[in-house]
């Protein structure tokens, strides 16, 4: 079991992701978000992640500068792109930075499930994601779950990973229902939107171990 935290706006949070368990550590670079990261404060706040935790760069529609700035830092592992962004600009994308991406789709409904096949081509990994209502200000980080029946033995062939209102309390029958080996979240570990609640994620952690344990 794999466990990503996304939204870290601090090195105390960073150590204490890694601490608590996660294998990957997500930082947002999206300003409408509470998460949100500037490019000077990732290069602090990633400057002492322990070897082998991957350090994730989320980005919504991102234009080439913006990721030519994120990416020069040279402190990401994975970049998540949690936008609109097209089959075609994953491949650009992946092959622009050399980096492996792992596209975020949103899913409420049976009919979305038809395009991921398409990502799955061209991205190292899904995000499966809930998605957003229309009016939503943000296309994730929201705290809202999906139906996970929808998912229940499906498999892509990329590793996936299933985000979208996973809590301490219910990450367990989330990953019971749909066979997730990789979770992700980040607005079921805060304190309040934009500081995690450190003692939350080491319960997630725990909780999506305890299940993959239970499950084997
Ligand atoms: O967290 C954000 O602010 C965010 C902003 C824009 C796009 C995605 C964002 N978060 C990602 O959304 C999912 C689910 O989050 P939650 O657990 O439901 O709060 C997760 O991948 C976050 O990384």
């Amino acid at each position: 079991m794999r466990v990503k935290i996304c939204g870290l706006r601090s090195r105390a949070e960073v150590r204490a992701a890694a601490e608590a368990g996660a294998s990957y550590v997500g930082l947002v670079f999206f300003p409408p978000s509470p998460r949100n990261m500037t490019i000077p404060d990732a290069r602090w706040t990633l400057e002492d992640v322990p070897e082998g935790i991957a350090r994730v760069a989320l980005t919504v529609d991102a234009d080439d500068e913006t990721l030519d700035a994120i990416v020069g830092l040279e402190r990401f592992d994975l970049l998540q792109l949690h936008g609109a962004e097209t089959p075609e600009r994953v491949a650009q994308v992946k092959s622009r930075y050399g980096l492996p991406v792992m596209k975020a789709l949103g899913i409420a409904e049976p009919r979305h499930l038809g395009v991921i096949d398409s990502y799955a081509a061209v991205a190292d990994q899904l995000l499966i994601d809930a998605r957003p209502p229309r009016d939503a200000t943000l296309p994730g980080g929201n705290g809202l779950a999906f139906d996970w029946r929808l998912i229940a033995g499906q498999d892509w062939d990329v590793p996936w990973m299933l985000a979208g209102g996973l809590t301490p309390e219910n990450v367990g029958e989330a990953i019971r229902l749909t066979g997730a080996r990789q979770v992700d979240v980040s607005s079921g570990v805060e304190e309040r939107p934009g500081k995690k609640d450190l003692a939350r994620m080491a319960a997630f952690v725990r909780a999506a171990h305890a299940a993959a344990v239970a499950d084997a």
